[in-house]
């Protein structure tokens, strides 16, 4: 089975469509204000609501309200969500949907401990650690930190990018990769080109 792509930061319907064209299997939109990809929950649920079938929509939060969650994940029911905060197991369990939780590699992590406070979640997401920043820093990290034998179905994430991702797939073997930056012309929007390798790297190798 091939690696799974998630194209994050989707903020408009032809970037959507673009992305799953070329072979992606979930769409992410960012509910984190202070970020350049930000959309807001209307315009998310209304994207949402005209993806085919089969397709993933996963809603990111920062350490968000429990009415924001709330607002996007009644908006439809094919949310998934990703925390990707300081969110306890306990607040990711309490909105009764889906979810991965991202963990951000600092120095000092215990990825394994870390990961299996989470028992409910279907994936954990590892990101680069950047001080001040919570993510889509666009900074890879040191892939040979991943323990062998995680708990739970591994998303890499941090500065992948068209030219890094097949070896980062053929070293890490993640179930998954996530992308925002590395696939832009622009903060928020895509470059359908960068797109197109992304996915192609990811999942035949370039
Ligand atoms: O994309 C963002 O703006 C963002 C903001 C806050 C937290 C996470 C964010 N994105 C996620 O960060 C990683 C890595 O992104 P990048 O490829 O390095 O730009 C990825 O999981 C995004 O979903």
């Amino acid at each position: 089975m091939s690696c799974r792509v998630k194209i994050c930061g989707i903020t408009n319907l032809e970037d959507a469509l673009q992305a799953l064209g070329a072979g992606a299997d979930a769409l992410g939109f960012v509910f984190y204000d202070k970020s350049p990809r930000y959309v807001s929950p209307d315009v998310a649920n209304q994207i949402v609501s005209q993806l085919p079938p089969f397709v993933v929509p996963v809603g990111l939060f920062v350490n968000a309200p429990d009415d924001l969650v709330e607002q996007v994940s009644q908006g439809s029911v094919r949310w998934v969500i990703q925390f990707h905060g300081d969110e306890t197991p306990e607040q990711c369990e309490s909105y009764g949907k889906p979810y991965y939780k991202a963990l951000r590699m600092k120095p000092d992590v215990d990825v394994l401990r870390e990961a299996s406070n989470y028992p409910s979640a279907l994936a954990i997401l590892l990101d680069a650690y950047k001080p001040g920043i919570p993510g889509g820093t666009g900074e890879t990290f040191n892939w040979n930190a991943i323990p062998a034998q995680l708990p739970k179905p591994l998303i890499l994430a941090g500065g992948l990018t068209p030219d890094n991702v097949a070896t980062a797939v053929n070293t890490v073997k993640p179930y998954a990769v996530d992308v925002s930056g590395g696939v832009e012309r622009s903060k928020g929007l895509k470059d359908p080109d960068r797109v197109i390798q992304f996915i192609n790297g990811a999942k035949h190798g370039g």
